[in-house]
């Protein structure tokens, strides 16, 4: 992961003062990518301890549909409590763009079930691509999408992803969108029976907060662990069929936790 920890750096040392919707404040970057050979580990961080939990329940979250928080609570994950309305909901968020992406005639599009169909049966397709940035619907939206878009591609019987981010937060965001990213590559590629490739993360407003520069700095005295391995504990019958039981984390070695506030 010293991708990452470069990228911390990068920002650190030549971020430029922004101000920001939140009011916090940031140094900035713009435009960077990372690549994580997925067949070298899995990308989690380990120079501050991550609970892939959160991650795991929010990407089934994501692949169900849903947009409402209950699925989250009812699961002990609080990363989206700031940003839903009273009744739970966050308005057209990327489960429904992904799952339901509402077409002119009425009808909807399950842009997920398409692109795999396509991966198994036209693989060569420079089209494998999976958007969230419906700009019709971004003002019905609790938060317009950070992670907007992903391609796929397959070669020597390995799939890859392409991830873009408008905004990054380097500190609390980055690690969970890289995790989060790089399990759904193992699972598509498991759909798809393909080994997992890259995960190749692109970003264009990558930001520090002003209340996380410490912790930034308290980061990159730690020297990072070996990365850990995903094991995939069964085939589901579909994309739609992970449990969270399904998946394990091997040989996880991270150091303490570091505290942070999240920008809203
Ligand atoms: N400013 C900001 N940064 C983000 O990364 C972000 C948003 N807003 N809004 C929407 C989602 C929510 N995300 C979040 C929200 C909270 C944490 C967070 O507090 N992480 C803690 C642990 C939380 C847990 O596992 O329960 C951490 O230490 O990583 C991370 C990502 C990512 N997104
Ligand atoms: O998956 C995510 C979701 C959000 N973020 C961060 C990036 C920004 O700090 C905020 C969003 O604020 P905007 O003003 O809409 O850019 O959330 C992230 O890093 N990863």
């Amino acid at each position: 992961m010293q991708q990452y920890l470069n990228l911390m750096k990068e920002v650190l040392e030549q971020g430029v003062v922004k101000e920001d919707r939140t009011g916090v404040g940031t140094i900035s970057i713009f435009a960077r990518q990372m690549r994580f050979n997925l067949q070298d580990g899995f990308p989690l961080i380990t120079t501050k301890k991550l609970h892939l939990r959160s991650i795991i329940h929010e990407l089934l979250w994501f692949l169900s549909g849903d947009t409402n928080i209950k699925y989250l609570k009812d699961n002990n994950v609080r990363i989206w409590d700031e940003w839903a309305d009273e009744n739970g909901d966050l308005g057209p968020v990327y489960g429904a763009q992904w799952r339901a992406w509402p077409t002119r005639s009425g009808e909807s599009i399950d842009q997920i079930t398409g692109v795999i169909e396509q991966i198994k049966n036209n693989p060569d397709s420079r089209r494998l691509l999976v958007n969230a940035w419906n700009v019709g619907e971004l003002e019905n939206m609790a938060l317009p999408p950070c992670h907007y878009s992903f391609q796929f591609y397959v070669a020597d019987g390995k799939l890859s992803c392409m991830l873009n981010q408008r905004s990054c937060d380097v500190f609390l965001g980055i690690p969970f969108n890289i995790a989060s990213y790089s399990l759904l590559t193992h699972m598509v590629a498991q759909q798809c029976d393909l080994e997992p490739g890259e995960f190749i993360w692109s970003g264009g407003d990558v930001h520090l907060y002003s209340n996380h520069i410490e912790q930034a700095k308290l980061q990159l005295t730690r020297e990072p662990f070996p990365s850990p391995a995903l094991k995939l504990k069964r085939k589901p019958d579909s994309i739609f069929d992970y449990v969270y039981e399904d998946f394990e984390i091997v040989g996880y070695e991270a150091h303490p936790t570091i505290k942070a506030e999240i920008a809203v």
